[in-house]
């Protein structure tokens, strides 16, 4: 079968008056559609970067990513973004953020006035989906951390994109709500379908989420290991404190650890 997203021998050099950062070091991973996959590493080893490429936000200087058979060569339409932060506009209702990529996106942006209305109701039922029923008309500030990053989520979605790209979206949230919004993440997932690149630093958040878990090596950042997440799907939450889960947990805790010392 051929690949949905094909990372292929990918390296990444940022230019620089010292001599420029090797961010990336032939990096290949291939995705079905479909599929949830999780990229996991030690602090600067090059995930962030690896979704800037995936995304078309910057060019590899060698290697290449198709998406769907088509070769990146600028930004992806068809991907959806989230990240640590939310960034939502505070002038701006829930609503107003949600249906933003609408009005950018095309085909969206040229039917955007006309059908509004119903991108309206799209966007409210999306935010239903992920339990903000009754929130589209408040302004972002009303809303808590956790509840922000849902609607963060609705954002990246509401244009239908077939990958959905995430950037440690659930770091700066406390353990319960990130528990919460895992499951969020998950419902919407396995109900829509689309194709997943999580990067995280949170290695019990790729056990659960992910199909498989993609590990970087210190920068310049290469592939070091891909371990397949055997549990199946619809996965619940419970399956996070049994000791199959815990097991490989720790397997990518230690192989981290040898990683990280290089
Ligand atoms: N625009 C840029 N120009 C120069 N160097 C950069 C740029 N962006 C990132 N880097 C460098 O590239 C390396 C990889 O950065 P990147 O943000 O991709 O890592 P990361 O794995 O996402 O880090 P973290 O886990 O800390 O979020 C780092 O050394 C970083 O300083």
């Amino acid at each position: 079968m051929t690949a949905f997203v094909d990372i292929d021998d990918v390296t990444l050099v940022y230019k620089g008056a010292s001599g420029g950062v090797h961010a990336l070091d032939r990096f290949s991973v291939s995705l079905q559609k479909g599929e949830f996959a999780a990229v996991v590493g030690p602090s600067g080893c090059g995930k962030s970067s690896l979704m800037k490429l995936v995304t078309g936000l910057v060019p590899p200087d060698f290697g290449k990513i198709q998406i769907a058979g088509d070769t990146v060569r600028g930004p992806v339409k068809m991907a959806g973004m989230a990240f640590q932060n939310p960034n939502l506009l505070p002038w701006r209702k829930v609503i107003d953020n949600v249906l933003l990529p609408l009005e950018i996106v095309q085909p969206h942006r040229s039917r955007f006035r006309r059908e509004k209305e119903r991108y309206r109701e799209e966007a409210k039922a999306l935010l239903a989906t992920v339990g903000l029923d009754g929130f589209a008309e408040r302004f972002p500030w009303e809303l808590s951390g956790g509840m922000q990053q849902r609607v963060s989520l609705c954002r990246a979605l509401i244009h239908s994109p077939a990958l959905l790209m995430l950037d440690e979206p659930f770091a700066a949230l406390d353990a319960f709500t990130r528990e919460e919004l895992w499951c969020v993440l998950r419902d919407l997932w396995q109900k829509i379908g689309f194709t997943v690149i999580l990067v995280t630093h949170d290695l019990r958040e790729a056990t659960f989420l992910a199909d498989r878990i993609h590990m970087m090596s210190a920068r310049p950042g290469r592939l070091v290991l891909t371990k397949e997440v055997p549990f199946p799907r619809p996965r619940p939450i419970e399956v996070c404190y049994e000791a199959a889960f815990t097991d490989i947990v720790h397997e990518l805790r230690a192989k981290i650890g040898e990683v990280r010392k290089g």
